[in-house]
């Protein structure tokens, strides 16, 4: 099992954890039970001794007393000897490393999981690493702080993951938490030769030398940092005496909109909300009450807001009930798994998404053939290729990077994925089964939408153009949970049956960059605004 990318399975291991305190208590009371065995027996013996030295060599004049002592010697002590010999505790101690060895337990893999979650986190919203040291997570304090050697463990992350500004500001407050002591020195020249590595990625060689000499001070018997010093000195020596160490910032600057950036910086811009559509983009939207695909819509119509209008993006709310929550939850139980993403071959777990997920076929529980009513009202499309019910659940830091639900051609025609005469993915309705408390929206990194999950809603998106190729501006993804869990279900609907069903539109971008897409978006945004002007 993988417990870091669900709180729903950490809150299981925490009930273990509790078993395994309950097994090192008994491990105590049994030796405390031995300990004062033998004290209460040391007394005794202690007392009878004193006795005997009162008495002096008369003592041994009575028989019982002679007798006293054979038997201490003999009987008592043996008794003693046993005790000491015999281990104590051995069942607790045995069922504690059941417990702690059941496959339930998180392993190596869920400590960098987690540690890796915290990292994403702090990228992806630029928080200071002096707050979440401090256990302050976008500006809640939860009261935890993290030592010395937890900001080294994430430092070290940090440098192997290529975020050497992170891995520098965590270094620092590494040492700033080095309270002295055997720890200390021990800790010291690792987060000095660690600071080393992160000052020569970022180029900051007079940094480098400041550090090296540190480190030269504290370990000058090291024939390692001697050696590294000298050849840093050989190939950089010139570029010290020239330069200014450098002021590191823990972030780089935030992009300007129009700055060519990479797809996943523009999910990063999108979740933290540093990027986001202008006032125009948004004036067209309009929200209100839909009641045409349904008679039934008429007494309780559909509450529609639109949040784009090409590609098309709506949000619907209260379209799903808490009873027919507490029926999924029941039902992805015992079934939720690692989710998976495609890859060339085959399905592939990766760190692009960390979250629990689980297929169910609709025939599965009535519940799920009412809801896919529903989605037929609410889309206008037919259910009939529908895939099986997929529902996620994240835990804090998990996240699903910006991608397309459209398969690529390679993926659709690689016989990895379910049905594929069914086609694409025509359209997808993500159901918010839940409030987040911090972060966890979803971005829309073309269109620098974020949409905070609101419980009982869902968004409906159209994914391919109409000639069946996918649309790129639908990219988008999971942003990571900063706190609290976040639950969602995915209703994905495929191309067959559904040709008369679909809205039309024109231009296919499917082969075009980012570059070209935005291009095209810019265009289309001046023509908007020509029209707009001219009509004002
Ligand atoms: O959880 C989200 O907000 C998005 C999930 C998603 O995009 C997916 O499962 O394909
Ligand atoms: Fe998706």
């Amino acid at each position: 099992a993988e417990f870091f990318s669900s709180i729903h399975e950490m809150t299981k291991v925490f009930g273990y954890e509790q078993k395994m305190l309950q097994q090192m208590q008994r491990f105590l009371n049994d030796n405390q039970r031995k300990l004062d065995f033998l004290k209460e027996t040391l007394r005794d013996f202690e007392s009878e001794r004193n006795e005997a030295r009162e008495w002096g060599p008369a003592y041994f004049d009575s028989p019982v007393n002679k007798y006293l002592l054979n038997k201490r010697l003999t009987v008592d002590w043996q008794r003693v000897e046993n005790l000491m010999e015999a281990s104590t505790g051995e069942k607790p101690l045995s069922r504690l490393q059941k417990l702690r060895n059941g496959n339930w337990m998180p392993g190596k893999g869920d400590l960098e999981g987690a540690l890796d979650g915290i990292l994403r986190l702090q990228f992806v919203y630029r928080l200071k690493t002096k707050d979440l040291a401090n256990g302050i997570l976008d500006g809640v304090d939860y009261g935890t702080q993290l030592d010395s050697e937890h900001c080294l463990d994430i430092a070290r992350l940090a440098l192997r993951d290529q975020h050497p500004r992170l891995a520098h500001s965590w270094l620092l407050e590494a040492s700033d938490r080095l309270t002295g002591g055997e720890k200390s020195k021990e800790l010291m020249p690792q987060i000095l030769a660690l600071l080393v590595q992160a000052k020569a990625e970022l180029g900051d060689f007079q940094g480098m030398n400041e550090t090296y000499q540190e480190l030269l001070e504290i370990q000058p018997a090291s024939e390692e940092h001697v050696r590294n010093y000298e050849s840093f000195l050989e190939a950089q020596g010139d570029k010290v005496s020239l330069n200014e160490s450098k002021i590191i910032e823990e972030h780089g600057p935030i992009p300007k909109e129009g700055d060519m950036v990479t797809p996943f910086q523009a999910f990063c811009l999108t979740c933290s909300g540093h990027w986001q559509p202008e006032p125009r983009e948004l004036r067209n939207l309009r929200c209100g009450y839909m009641m045409e695909t349904h008679p039934f819509l008429w007494i309780a119509p559909f509450k529609v807001e639109e949040l784009n209008h090409d590609p098309l993006i709506v949000h619907y709310h209260d379209v799903i009930y808490q009873s027919e929550i507490d029926i999924i939850k029941e039902l992805t139980r015992n079934t939720l798994k690692r989710g998976e993403v495609s890859g060339l071959n085959s399905s592939i777990v990766s760190n692009v998404r960390t979250s629990q997920t689980s297929f169910i076929p609709v025939t599965e529980h009535k519940v799920l053939e009412t809801i896919d009513r529903r989605v037929e009202d609410m889309t206008g499309l037919s259910m009939k290729s529908a895939e099986d019910h997929q529902f996620a659940n994240y835990g804090i830091g998990g996240h699903y990077g910006e991608h397309y639900d459209w398969f690529s051609h390679i993926t659709l025609n690689n016989g990895i994925i379910s049905n594929p005469e069914h086609g694409n993915r025509i359209a997808t309705v993500l159901f918010y089964l839940s409030d987040v408390t911090q972060g966890g929206g979803t971005a829309f990194t073309y269109l620098k939408k974020l949409l905070k999950p609101i419980k009982y809603s869902a968004v409906f998106w159209h994914n391919l153009h109409a000639s069946g190729v996918g649309d790129v501006r639908t990219q988008h993804g999971a942003c990571p949970i900063i706190t609290g869990s976040k639950w969602v279900q995915n209703r994905w609907l495929r191309e067959a049956f559904q040709s008369d069903l679909r809205p039309c539109e024109l231009w296919d971008d499917s082969l075009a960059t980012r570059t070209q897409i935005m291009e095209i978006l810019n265009r289309e945004k001046e023509a908007a605004n020509d029209s707009q002007a001219s009509s004002e």
